[in-house]
């Protein structure tokens, strides 16, 4: 077979050279510091690709390289942090080669990156050294998470695994086998009423508030106090959308906490809502409706009411007034779950520039 060769850009910084190879679903055979292979798909078609660069200074030997469905991606260390002139030694460039506009920077421009960069790094380091108390708030919202999560993970494996051995049988008996963890993860949820409010992260307090007594209602009033919800379907149905969120949710905090960013976890943290939320609110809807005809028979929770205005006023009237807030509830944190994801998008699009 033939061996071409393919379009190659370059650009540099002070430490390191960036190489790309225009080939989609290329695979990197054999590379050394100067030559490397290819098989791949390029402007003719599929096959073997073959580069080499005389570097105009000396370079370390590992290279990091990333193939993508359009491109590979090459790093490769200088080694000796120094602005070149060129790319090669020999000063006429090879015609496969070309400046990558896209990473493109001049020397000043590569230096007042670097700086900014140093800046960033001191900045951090000293705001880290004057507040003390940033190591220990890290520690207790990792920690925090991570109970988070490794309750959720407890109640949707559970489920999951009951769901495949015993089918449709297995949402009537979800409340027995994973309400106290449910009861824990949510009693621990009310701390995220509290962060915001001592400052500990950026949450506003009103969603979060509105989060919490939303799901306190459903588990601690309408599962919690009238065991005839509580082998009700619905309960199946609530349980598992809260967990599916919460699964991803705390992982993504976790990893904010140590300054870390999947991008997978962080789209489904800013996108999974998206059904789940109208989902949760419905199903939690539907376990409010149900519950009503029980609180009139039962009288639990009703208000005493003065002889003359009748025996007493049942709380299915609360619950109905209640069923308006998670209707309103919905709309004010789907608003706020979807200005999150757009600030998200737009800062993370802002900083790639
Ligand atoms: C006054 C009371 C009125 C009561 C009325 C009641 C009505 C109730 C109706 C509503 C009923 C809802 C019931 C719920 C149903 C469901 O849950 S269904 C399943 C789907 N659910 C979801 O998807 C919601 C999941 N929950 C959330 O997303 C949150 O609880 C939220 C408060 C709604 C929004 O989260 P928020 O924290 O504001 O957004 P983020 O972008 O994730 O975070 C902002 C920044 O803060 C940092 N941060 C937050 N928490 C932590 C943490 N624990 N640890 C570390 N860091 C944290 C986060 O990293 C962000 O920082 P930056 O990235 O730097 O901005």
């Amino acid at each position: 077979m033939q061996i071409l060769t393919p379009h190659v850009y370059w650009a540099q910084r002070h430490g390191e050279i960036y190489l790309r190879v225009e080939l989609s679903d290329a695979k990197v055979g054999q590379s050394t510091t100067s030559s490397r292979l290819f098989s791949g798909h390029g402007a003719k078609g599929d096959n073997e690709y073959e580069f080499s660069l005389e570097f105009l200074r000396p370079v370390r030997s590992e290279i990091n390289h990333k193939s993508t469905q359009r491109q590979v991606d090459i790093k490769i260390k200088k080694q000796e942090e120094h602005w070149w002139d060129r790319l090669t030694l020999q000063e006429k460039k090879p015609l496969f080669l070309a400046p990558d506009f896209d990473r493109w920077l001049d020397e000043s421009d590569a230096e007042m990156e670097l700086q900014a960069k140093e800046e960033e790094k001191i900045n951090r380091i000293s705001v880290e050294s004057r507040v003390p108390y940033l190591g220990l708030k890290k520690g207790y919202l990792f920690m925090y998470n991570l109970v988070q999560f490794l309750g959720f993970s407890w109640v949707f494996v559970n489920m999951t695994v009951r769901l495949f051995i015993l089918g449709q049988d297995s949402f009537y008996d979800t409340f027995h086998t994973t309400a106290d963890m449910m009861y824990f993860c949510q009693m621990m949820a009310m701390l995220e009423v509290i962060n915001p409010l001592l400052g500990l992260v950026k949450t506003g307090f009103f969603p979060a508030m509105i989060q919490v007594t939303g799901r306190n209602v459903i588990l601690f009033v309408i599962f919690g106090s009238l065991e005839e919800m509580q082998n009700k379907p619905v309960v199946f149905f609530v349980f598992y959308l809260w967990s599916t969120i919460e699964i991803f949710r705390y992982p993504f905090y976790m990893l904010a906490c140590i300054g870390t960013d999947w991008k997978l976890l962080t789209w489904l943290r800013y996108s999974l809502w998206i059904p789940l939320y109208p989902l949760g609110v419905i199903a939690e809807a539907v376990a409010v409706i149900q519950s009503l005809p029980i609180f009139d028979e039962t009288r639990l929770f009703s208000f005493p009411l003065p002889a003359v205005l009748g025996h007493s006023l049942s709380f299915s009237y609360s619950l109905q007034l209640y069923l308006v807030l998670m209707f309103l509830g919905l709309f004010i944190n789907f608003r706020h779950l979807y200005k999150q994801r757009r600030r998200r998008y737009r800062s993370r699009k802002r900083k790639v520039h």
